[in-house]
């Protein structure tokens, strides 16, 4: 029996350690069975697992803003001194332009690559939300058409921010097309190509998933590159559509009820509105026309009023609205510009007033007048005086009551406002300690929010404090900070739609569809949205966009073409014309979404 014949070894039987290596030989095939099997289990559990991490980490769809993990330009650091060297310390030779919140600068890489810095104050608030919110977006956008933002650095010591860009090579397209007058958008095929370029830009915006409203679509802020192919830029006033934002749909008072859009109730209600108001885009002049006939400087005094600017982010507060002053609002086109179109507009709207309704100061000398030409007696011109002084006192009466009604209202939105902005700040707050806190609460972040260092400081902290990985400027940072929901401006004059500068904060995509409706009458024509030559026969064609309707009004549209065109497609010119008055009506809802005008202009859609 073998158990016997191990149990009992004979004299010829191995010694027990041959016996032993017996026993391992027999096993060692059984082992190697198991081994293998181990391995190879092993194997697939790692490849499993492997795949679901990678999968994980696959980025989301491009330009998806939602995503907190999504990046498709993660924006780099850079030294101040990189910077200084690339611009030949900030040339002026090297300056492309001045922005709002700072000048721009050509610059070179030691690899050959060009760029454009932006220097900003970062003693500015403004400036600082800018900053930000163009890193928040610049690592979520990535299209053709949108101008791409490499990278960023903050110098502590100096107090600058800076942002550096893709170079655009021919600069602006208000520039390009205003200024400098590139031949090459005298030739019409290349002016439209620019205008389907950002009708694709926005379009991208619009159609993410959480669309991203841009805000200040408007020449200067279309770049050309060395083919005249045009993206989007400055995404300072950008933010990510809030989620609740409904388009009314109910038409104002003023309008006569209705609201259901169409160019002939826009062109009956913007060409009726004599004040001129509408086709100013003053918001908020609108809220509170001058009916009983001021004086020019009344009519515009809202705009200047320190009062009125009441639309700071949460974070602003009511220093940073001081501190930008009473123009804060007249985003011009440019700064020299300035000056020159306020000054106009302050006439012409004063012009209009005075046409349109006679002051009541006027009539009241008039019907004096006419009284006292018409009896010789002294006792109606007594009768007369008297009725006048009672007239007067009660124009007065009604001008105090309005004032204090309005006072009132300004208090009641500043209250709340006010509570808002606590809200906000206690939502932040709350948001920081789980974002940058550790569980024991010691974070070096945290510690820095509650030093001395600028809010920029802190932010750029948490930004670093990410890494450069993928999320490094997330979502969760920016809402933190309120960037993109919560705009501090109100994009330009004369591009920004009305319901975008009225204080009721409604914004939604047609914000943009209107500043491109403007765009593109002013790429048609060749002509700013605001121009006057002095002459008085260019009176009529001094508001490109009131000009438009009327000769829409008339079937005479080719005239607002550019004469200087060549090639012209006239048809297609007159489609866009037509098209962007469908932009520029003032019920965002008549508006056309930009798919559709994109779809115009491609000719792939018929004009309503
Ligand atoms: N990437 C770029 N390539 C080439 N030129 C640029 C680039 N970025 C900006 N510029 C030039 O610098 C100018 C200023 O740009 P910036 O975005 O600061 O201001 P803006 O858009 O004109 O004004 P604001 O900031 O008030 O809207 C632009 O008009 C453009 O001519």
């Amino acid at each position: 029996m073998p158990s016997r014949a191990i149990s009992a070894p004979s004299p010829v039987a191995p010694p027990p350690l041959s016996h032993h290596h017996d026993k391992t030989t027999r096993t060692f095939p059984l082992l190697t069975v198991a081994g293998a099997g181990a391995c190879f289990s092993l194997f697939i559990t790692l490849s499993v697992c492997f795949c679901k991490s990678s999968r994980k980490r696959q980025p989301p769809p491009p330009g998806d803003p939602s995503s907190s993990s999504s990046s498709s330009h993660t924006p780099r650091e850079f030294s101040y001194s990189t910077l200084r060297r690339a611009t030949a310390s900030f040339s002026p030779a090297n300056r492309l332009g001045q922005g709002g919140f700072g000048a721009v600068f050509r610059g070179t890489f030691s690899s050959g690559e060009n760029v454009a810095v932006k220097v900003m104050d970062s003693g500015s608030l403004q400036g600082e939300a800018e900053f930000q919110n163009e890193l928040f977006f610049a690592a979520r956008l990535d299209s053709p058409h949108v101008v791409p933002v490499i990278g960023f650095s903050h110098d502590r010591k100096r107090r600058r921010l800076l942002l550096v860009y893709r170079l655009m090579d021919n600069g602006n397209l208000q520039d390009a097309l205003l200024h400098r007058r590139c031949p090459e958008l005298m030739d019409w095929g290349k002016r439209f190509s620019v205008a389907v370029n950002v009708a694709e830009g926005i379009e991208h915006l619009h159609g993410l998933e959480r669309p991203v409203i841009h805000g200040d679509i408007k020449p200067s802020n279309v770049l050309l590159d060395k083919l005249f192919s045009a993206k989007i830029a400055d995404f300072g006033l950008a933010r990510v559509k809030p989620e609740h934002v409904e388009i009314i749909t109910v038409a104002p008072e003023s309008n006569g009820g209705g609201g259901g859009g169409g160019v002939e109730e826009e062109l009956e209600s913007v060409i009726t509105t004599a004040t001129g108001y509408e086709d100013f885009n003053f918001g908020l002049v609108k809220q509170s026309p001058p009916v009983n006939g001021s004086s020019p400087e009344m009519g515009v005094a809202p705009l200047e009023s320190p009062e009125t600017v009441v639309s700071g982010s949460p974070e602003m507060g009511e220093d940073a609205v001081l501190k930008k002053g009473k123009d804060w609002w007249w985003k011009q086109e440019s700064n020299a510009e300035r000056g020159k179109v306020k000054e106009y507009v302050m006439q012409w709207i004063g012009s209009e007033v005075k046409k349109e309704r006679p002051s009541s100061v006027d009539w009241i000398e008039s019907v004096a007048r006419t009284a006292s030409s018409s009896s010789s007696s002294k006792k109606l011109e007594k009768k007369t005086s008297k009725r006048l002084e009672w007239w007067l006192s009660l124009e007065e009466e009604s001008e105090n009551k309005k004032k204090k009604k309005k006072k009132r209202r300004m208090v009641r939105e500043w209250w709340k406002d006010e509570y808002r902005r606590e809200l906000a700040k206690k939502k932040k707050k709350k948001t920081l300690e789980s974002e940058f806190c550790s569980d024991d609460g010691s974070s070096s972040v945290r510690r820095r929010s509650n030093s001395k260092g600028s809010s920029i400081d802190w932010w750029l902290d948490g930004l670093r404090a990410r890494g450069n990985s993928h999320d490094s400027v997330s979502g969760e940072i920016a809402k933190s900070c309120g960037i993109s929901s919560t705009p501090s401006m109100r994009g330009t004059v004369c591009y920004a739609a009305p319901e975008y500068c009225n204080l009721d904060n409604i914004v939604s995509e047609k914000c943009d569809v209107y500043s491109y409706g403007v765009l593109l009458l002013v790429l048609v024509s060749g002509r700013r949205p605001l121009e006057m030559t002095g002459s008085a026969s260019e009176i009529q064609r001094a508001n490109l966009m009131s000009w438009a309707r009327k000769l829409a009004r008339r079937g005479k549209l080719v005239d607002l073409v550019d004469q200087k065109l060549q090639n012209l497609d006239q048809e297609q010119a007159v489609l866009c014309i037509k098209v962007a008055l469908q932009c520029l009506q003032r019920l965002p809802v008549s508006r056309p979404s930009m798919k559709q005008v994109l779809g115009m202009l491609k000719g792939e859609v018929s004009l309503p």
